[in-house]
């Protein structure tokens, strides 16, 4: 197992910019042709300097080709602003999730001030290492900041870098972005303390634009769906993922955010972004839907108890219910898993996550019968599942579907559609997945 944890997670990993040709033991069917894309950490030492976070490795491309029953795999580093800055210094000099670091050589690009609150924060990594983002007929990696970089996916050379807060005011985007059947991209992002408020924004990036456009860019044609208000102005939830049905997008405000006071001074102080991240556990979780068509939010307040969760699995309408599918956690041990110090031949004493994931179906009733008594279940579908009518709103309380998975996965073609299968993760209590189930 420490073998496997040391392969898994730390050492610089080369990269093979030219094809090599894979073995393949058995057959490949003929129908499978194109180009699979992954994206993930690969570097976490630089000169004399090494990452404290899994999560801040330095992004490597990964392609496999696979055509007429062969495969070739090819990996490249992401020549990122941030890659070539800390190349050049031969040093972490860019900050990232779990690591604080000073500009220096670079300083024209990474000084540039956060510029609320404080003059002193440096500008957000481009450091794209977690997914991969189809935009158009283009591709970019992308992480949780306001950066994506375009990549060509033929050969993983590095292009554009673009900046989300030119067309839509964001500090921070997740990485799982949603798809509607035309291929237009739904995201969202979190706009920190911008004209005195601080607020979720979901939008929309058109697989198209008009033919006479010159320099084609669907950034240019982005389109806010909505905003919605964070409930505080100084502690926005942290999100990683958000669903989507056919009439409905479903965001979870989590009592797991971000500390903005904290983030303004976390340079000066020496300390990571990761550090501005708590999570309140008396608090609730509160779920917005907001309608497509109309770009509306419906107006009753549903909420459930404190949680933490990182990935929805899938969510789908029936007789008038949200149904969503969500990893959950108890407390927020598990990002704190994943620095370095922890992942080697110890790991078993070391990252021991105090909560296990647990897959909950929440059914939240949208129509209900208005004259329905205090402390009555709304929910008319067979589950588990409850929606009780309180005074101010509808307490919802999950359906435990399973535990330990993570990772999970559907066939997109059912995104937003009711699903009989997920693919996913066995995770227990150590991040070395075991299993893959469904
Ligand atoms: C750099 C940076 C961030 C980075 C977050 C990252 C890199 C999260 C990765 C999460 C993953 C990989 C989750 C998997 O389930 C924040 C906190 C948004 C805020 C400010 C700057
Ligand atoms: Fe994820």
């Amino acid at each position: 197992m420490s073998s496997a944890m040391e392969a898994l997670y730390s050492g610089n990993k080369d990269e093979h910019p030219e094809p090599i040709k894979a073995e393949v033991r058995g057959q490949l069917p003929t129908w499978l042709q194109g180009i699979l894309l992954r994206n993930g950490p690969g570097m976490h030492t630089i000169g004399d300097s090494k990452y404290n976070h899994w999560f801040d490795g330095l992004a490597l491309l990964h392609s496999f080709t696979f055509k007429n029953g062969e495969v070739y795999y090819r990996s490249k580093y992401l020549r990122s602003d941030t890659y070539n800055c800390n190349v050049e210094a031969n040093r972490i000099v860019v900050s990232e999730f779990g690591t604080m670091a000073y500009p220096d050589p670079c300083k024209n690009i990474f000084a540039k001030a956060f510029c609320y609150l404080s003059h002193t924060i440096p500008e957000f990594t481009d450091n794209c290492l977690i997914n991969i983002l189809k935009a158009g007929d283009d591709f970019y990696a992308t992480s949780e900041t306001n950066f994506i970089r375009k990549i060509n996916p033929q050969t993983l050379e590095t292009l554009d870098k673009v900046d989300y807060n030119k067309y839509v005011a964001v500090n921070v985007t997740t990485s799982h972005p949603h798809y509607d059947s035309a291929g237009n991209v739904f995201n969202m992002g979190t706009s920190i303390v911008d004209k005195g408020r601080t607020k979720y924004v979901l939008f929309k990036i058109p697989s198209s634009v008009p033919e006479q456009e010159k320099k084609k860019s669907c950034f240019k044609h982005l389109e806010v769906v909505c905003s919605i208000p964070s409930r505080s102005l100084l502690h926005p939830s942290y999100y990683h993922s958000f669903g989507l049905t056919e009439n409905y997008i479903i965001f979870v405000e989590q009592p797991f955010r971000l500390d903005i006071v904290k983030m303004a001074t976390a340079y000066i102080r020496g300390v990571t972004w990761a550090s501005c991240l708590a999570f309140n556990k008396d608090d609730k979780t509160w779920f917005h839907f907001v309608d497509r068509k109309t770009k509306k939010e419906v107006s009753t307040k549903f909420y459930t108890d404190a949680m933490v969760f990182f990935h929805h699995v899938n969510a789908y309408e029936e007789d008038g219910h949200i149904i969503f599918d969500i990893i959950s956690y108890t407390d927020n041990s598990l990002y704190d898993m994943f620095y370095l110090k922890n992942l080697n031949k110890d790991f078993e004493e070391n990252t021991k996550l105090t909560a296990i994931p647990t897959c909950k179906r929440f059914v939240v009733p949208l129509q209900f019968d208005k004259d329905a008594g205090v402390g009555s279940n709304l929910v008319t579908l067979p589950s588990t599942a409850t929606a009780v009518k309180e005074k101010d709103g509808i307490y919802c309380q999950p359906e435990i579907l399973c535990e330990g998975i993570e990772l999970p996965r559907i066939n997109y073609d059912y995104n937003g559609k009711k699903h009989k299968y997920v693919f996913a993760t066995e995770l227990q209590w150590s991040p070395i997945p075991t299993k893959v189930l469904f």
